[in-house]
């Protein structure tokens, strides 16, 4: 069986190429980065380590690695033979290779009538139907139609910290123990893809929003108050108790917004909040404040980790929520030169004042209360 796979990065290898080559299929990697691309096809392997005091790392084989940029025609090649597609690019980069995906596609009707099922292992709702409307866009209608009973873009909710890799050998990738990966079938044409490790649920809804506002809610709390404070990694931050006790106020907060809209039970979601609050904390892993808070206007944008959880607990409670702002405001005063969105972040600020700025990117009125309520801790803590 063949995988190909967009993102040789942190969770390509990490977790998604990982669970790929456990399960029996042969990874194809395509990437722009040529080193990594490079050193996939010299060593035709690397390791996982995980980061505890017992497990042994594993060893990833049957690998190979496209360029897209150097040789598109491969990837297409590679996607008209697939017998599944994945990605871990971001979410921004998802229009960049919806051409090549739906290139791939479009070869591929001509060659095999065979269904295909491409999975987007982002960080946001609804990414694999996001990236079909992307590769929908590049091609005719007569091409969709074709599309339609044979290729299935079924979402997903990725989870397992994979921070940034500073390990002798390029390829190697050392991550958390803990990984979650869930898929929804509703949209799968054909069979199921028999990988090890996937759950398959009839709704995704439930398992993204409680994934990405526990989880990255929390990281990100703790990354943009984190890097406030002057701290560098996840885990020094969270020594402070400051921090922590922000982390628990928001976590409460945006619990209960997922307590409400989804009925799950209380006691195990404040189980599910200390663990993820314990993975955090893992001091096996040195995980980057910067590579957590990247990305500050996607994050602060209106269907992500702070808007909509601080949304929710308003609608239900009928009062803005009081932690959730201050990540926010955090977030609004995060500083990152080498991180594009927060240039652009800090530049909006300084011309239009945080007020618009924040307006702008969570799509919030400037007189809404969730806008009063984070401009006041902004206010506060500039
Ligand atoms: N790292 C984690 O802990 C983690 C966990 C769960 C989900 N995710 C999600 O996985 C995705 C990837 O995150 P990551 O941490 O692996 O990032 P990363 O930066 O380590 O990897 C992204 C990879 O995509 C590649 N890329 C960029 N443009 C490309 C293009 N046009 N074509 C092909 N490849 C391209 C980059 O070169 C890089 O190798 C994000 O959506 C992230 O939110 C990350
Ligand atoms: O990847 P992002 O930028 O959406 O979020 C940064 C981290 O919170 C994220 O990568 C987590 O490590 C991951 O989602 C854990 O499953």
């Amino acid at each position: 069986m063949k995988a190909v796979h967009f993102g040789a990065g942190n969770i390509g290898r990490g977790f998604i190429g990982l669970l790929l080559d456990q399960s029996g299929y042969e990874v194809t990697f395509v990437d722009v980065n040529d080193e990594v691309i490079h050193a996939i096809n010299q060593d035709k392997a690397y390791q996982v380590h995980f980061a505890d005091d017992t497990s042994k790392p594993v060893t990833v084989e049957h690998i190979a690695g496209i360029n897209s940029i150097k040789d598109p025609k491969a990837v297409t090649n590679a996607i008209v033979e697939a017998d599944i597609v994945t990605t871990a690019v971001g979410p921004n980069i998802l229009p960049v290779i919806a051409k090549a995906i739906a290139q791939g596609l479009a070869e591929r009707i001509d060659f095999q009538w065979k269904p295909l099922t491409i999975i987007a292992c982002e960080n946001m709702i609804g990414g694999s139907t996001l990236l079909k409307e992307y590769v929908y866009q590049e091609v005719s209608e007569a091409d969709q139609e074709g599309f339609d009973g044979l290729f299935g873009f079924p979402d997903a909710a990725v989870d397992r910290i994979v921070p940034n890799q500073t390990n002798e050998n390029l390829l190697d990738v050392r991550v958390e123990p803990y990984y979650e990966w869930v898929v929804e079938k509703t949209f799968i044409q054909g069979e199921l893809p028999d990988i090890k490790g996937i759950t398959y649920v009839e709704e995704l809804g439930p398992y993204i929003e409680r994934k990405l506002f526990t989880v990255n809610t929390g990281h990100a709390a703790t990354a943009y108050l984190g890097s406030y404070y002057g701290y560098e990694t996840i885990d020094q931050a969270l020594q402070d108790n400051r921090i922590l006790e922000t982390l628990n106020g928001v976590l409460q907060e945006s619990g209960q917004a997922l307590i409400d809209a989804y009925g799950f039970d209380k006691k195990a979601h404040e189980d599910y909040i200390q663990k993820i609050i314990g993975r955090f904390q893992n001091t096996h892993i040195s995980d980057e404040v910067n590579r957590v808070a990247r990305g500050p206007i996607r994050k602060l944008s209106p269907k992500d980790r702070f808007v909509r959880p601080a949304g929710m607990y308003l609608e239900f409670a009928s009062v803005a929520p009081e932690y959730l702002p201050k990540a926010m405001a955090a977030a609004l005063l995060f500083q990152n030169k080498s991180d594009e969105e927060a240039v652009k972040l800090q530049s909006m600020i300084q011309k239009s004042g945080a007020a618009d700025a924040f307006a702008e990117v969570s799509g919030l009125e400037k007189d809404h209360p969730i806008t009063t309520a984070v401009l006041a801790a902004y206010e506060k803590m500039r």
